[in-house]
């Protein structure tokens, strides 16, 4: 059942082949049992090959979207995914500042998993300078981690040092995704708003199905804070959803498939949550 008082807005670009992006947002919040509403921001012809041509919306569309739903709805939750250009950056960080939609997951997305540009480079910086200070969450992955705190990050005090200097560029929290990679262990990050901190541990599912992952995670997260979880609980929540889409795989294309939006979680999809590794 969905709870029609919990509602929670994605402002992102769309997938033709509805594995990422806002199909990945609004299957997320519908499976999580929350409402989900969308702002498009760019149209982009893509599949699970790749990314075959993106359109940006013009920011008078956008801000119009934006108002249209705050005049009317009632969100307690707003998470970003592709952005696309700067002009899109800024108007959308205009909006946020005017209207309290309650919590800001930024997913700072800058590539596809095919290798297309999602963000361009003039947009990083105003991301860095007008969105990171209203998040209360970023999750980065760890190539997005690398640009926006300007470090390289190779070793796990990499990651604890680039999480916090996002904190410092002014996100509360902080999760680090640790899916890009080979290893048999997938460690993602997180460093909390109090200053603690806590890697999930699980192990790595050997699959190219991973379109959508890290769409799929922040709006689990969004979802779960509108359900009322405490940041920890949403990611640890967030994180075994996540597992159990990708665990749960469908054949969908014949390159980076998406996710099983409807898996079910089990014991098995549970991250181990340690302080220290
Ligand atoms: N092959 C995989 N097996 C298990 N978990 C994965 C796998 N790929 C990604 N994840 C998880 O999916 C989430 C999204 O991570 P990631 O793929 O790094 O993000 P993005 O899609 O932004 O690049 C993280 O929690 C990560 O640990
Ligand atoms: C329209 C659109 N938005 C975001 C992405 C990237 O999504 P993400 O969850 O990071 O998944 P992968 O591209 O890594 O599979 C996208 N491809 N398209």
């Amino acid at each position: 059942m969905v709870n029609d008082t919990l509602q929670v807005l994605t402002i992102a670009g769309t997938d033709s082949s509805g594995g990422a992006g806002v199909s990945a947002d609004l299957k997320t919040f519908m499976a999580q049992g929350v409402y989900g509403a969308n702002v498009i921001v760019s149209v982009t012809a893509q599949n699970t090959l790749g990314v075959q041509s993106v359109q940006m919306i013009p920011s008078e569309v956008i801000t119009q979207q934006i108002q249209s739903i705050a005049e009317d709805l009632s969100l307690s939750a707003v998470k970003t995914g592709m952005l696309g250009d700067v002009q899109t950056v800024n108007t959308v960080a205009k909006a946020l500042k005017k209207y309290n939609f309650g919590n800001y997951i930024l997913d700072p997305v800058m590539v596809a998993k095919g290798g297309a540009k999602l963000l361009s480079d003039k947009a990083i910086l105003a991301l860095k300078t007008q969105l990171l200070p209203l998040a209360v969450m970023v999750t980065p992955n760890i190539p997005e981690a690398e640009v926006l705190s300007g470090m390289t990050i190779q070793t796990h005090e990499d990651i604890m040092a680039a999480a916090y200097q996002l904190q410092l560029l002014g996100a509360k929290n902080v999760l680090l995704k640790g899916g890009h990679g080979k290893e048999l262990t997938v460690y993602d990050f997180a460093l909390l708003a109090d200053g603690s901190h806590f890697w999930l541990k699980s192990q790595r599912v050997d699959t190219e199905r991973t379109h959508g992952t890290g769409d799929t995670l922040s709006a689990a997260i969004a979802a779960q804070r509108v359900l009322g979880c405490d940041m920890k609980t949403a990611i640890i929540k967030a994180k075994a959803y996540v597992d159990a889409t990708i665990r749960s795989g469908i054949q969908v294309g014949h390159g980076h498939g998406p996710l099983n939006h409807l898996a079910v979680i089990t014991k098995e999809n549970q991250p181990e949550v340690i302080n220290d590794i």
